[in-house]
C-alpha cells in the first residue's frame, strides 16, 4: 500500500479530492491528508498560471514528507474579466479564502454584463509529484455561466453563482456526485489517476 499526500489546505476542497479518488478506486494506494504529516510552512502561491502553483504545492509537500503528493490550483477564470479571478481567485477580495466575499465582489464587478457576456469556466490543475522528482500537470476545465443572485449550499468557493453549461442549477445546487462528473476538479484528477496507477501500483 503506498501512501498518498493530499495537499490542499482548504477543507472543502480536500473533501472533493478525497470523494473524487475513492470512486475512481485506485488499488495500493492510500489517500491521506495534510492533518495526517507533521505542519511544515505554506509556500506562497505567486505562480502566474494554475500549472506552475499546482507543482509548487506538491512540490513542497513531498520535499517536507518524502511522500508522493497530489495537489490541486484552481479558480474561476470569467470572460468579460479577461479571464480573472483566475489565480487569484481563493483572495480576489482581499483576505485568503473568504468565499462570500469573493464572489460578492466578482458579481459586483460583472454588474449589468448581459446573460450572452456572462460566461466563464472553472479551471483546476492537478499536479502529481513523486519522491523520485516525477512529475506530472494536467488541467480539466468546466464551462458555465454566471447568474446575477447566489443558489445553493453545496459545494465552496463561486459554487453559488455558477450554472454549468447544459443546465439550469447552479453547482452549488449540484448533488456532489453530479458536481465529481463534470466537474473541473473531477475531469483533472480522473486525468492523473491512469499515472498514479502506474507511478504506484
Ligand atoms: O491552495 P489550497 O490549500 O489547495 O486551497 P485554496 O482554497 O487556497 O485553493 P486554490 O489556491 O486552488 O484557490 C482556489 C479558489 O478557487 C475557487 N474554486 C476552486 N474550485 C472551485 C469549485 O469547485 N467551486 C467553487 N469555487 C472553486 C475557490 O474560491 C477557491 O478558494
Ligand atoms: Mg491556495
Amino acid at each position: 500500500m503506498s501512501r498518498v499526500l493530499l495537499a490542499s489546505r482548504n477543507a472543502k476542497k480536500l473533501v472533493e479530492l478525497e470523494r473524487i479518488l475513492a470512486a475512481e478506486q485506485v488499488a495500493g494506494i492510500e489517500v491521506v491528508g495534510l492533518d495526517s504529516v507533521p505542519p511544515f510552512p505554506e509556500a506562497p502561491e505567486t505562480g502566474a498560471t494554475f500549472e506552475e502553483n499546482a507543482l509548487a504545492k506538491a512540490r513542497d509537500a513531498v520535499a517536507a514528507t518524502g511522500l508522493p503528493a497530489i495537489a490541486d490550483d484552481s479558480g474561476l477564470a470569467v470572460d468579460a474579466l479577461n479571464g480573472m479571478p483566475g489565480v487569484l481567485s481563493a483572495r480576489w477580495s482581499g483576505g485568503h479564502g473568504d468565499d462570500a466575499a469573493n464572489l460578492r465582489l466578482v458579481l459586483g464587478q460583472l454588474g449589468d454584463v448581459p446573460e450572452e457576456r456572462r460566461g466563464g469556466a472553472f479551471v483546476c490543475a492537478a499536479a502529481l509529484v513523486l519522491p523520485s522528482g516525477a512529475e506530472v500537470v494536467v488541467r480539466g476545465e468546466w464551462r458555465g455561466q454566471l447568474v446575477r443572485e447566489p443558489r445553493g449550499d453545496n459545494g465552496f468557493g463561486y459554487d453559488p453563482i455558477f450554472v454549468p453549461e447544459g443546465g439550469t442549477r447552479t453547482s452549488a445546487e449540484l448533488d456532489p456526485a453530479e458536481k465529481d462528473e463534470l466537474s473541473h476538479r473531477g475531469r483533472a484528477l480522473r486525468m492523473l489517476v491512469p499515472h498514479l496507477t502506474t507511478a504506484l501500483a
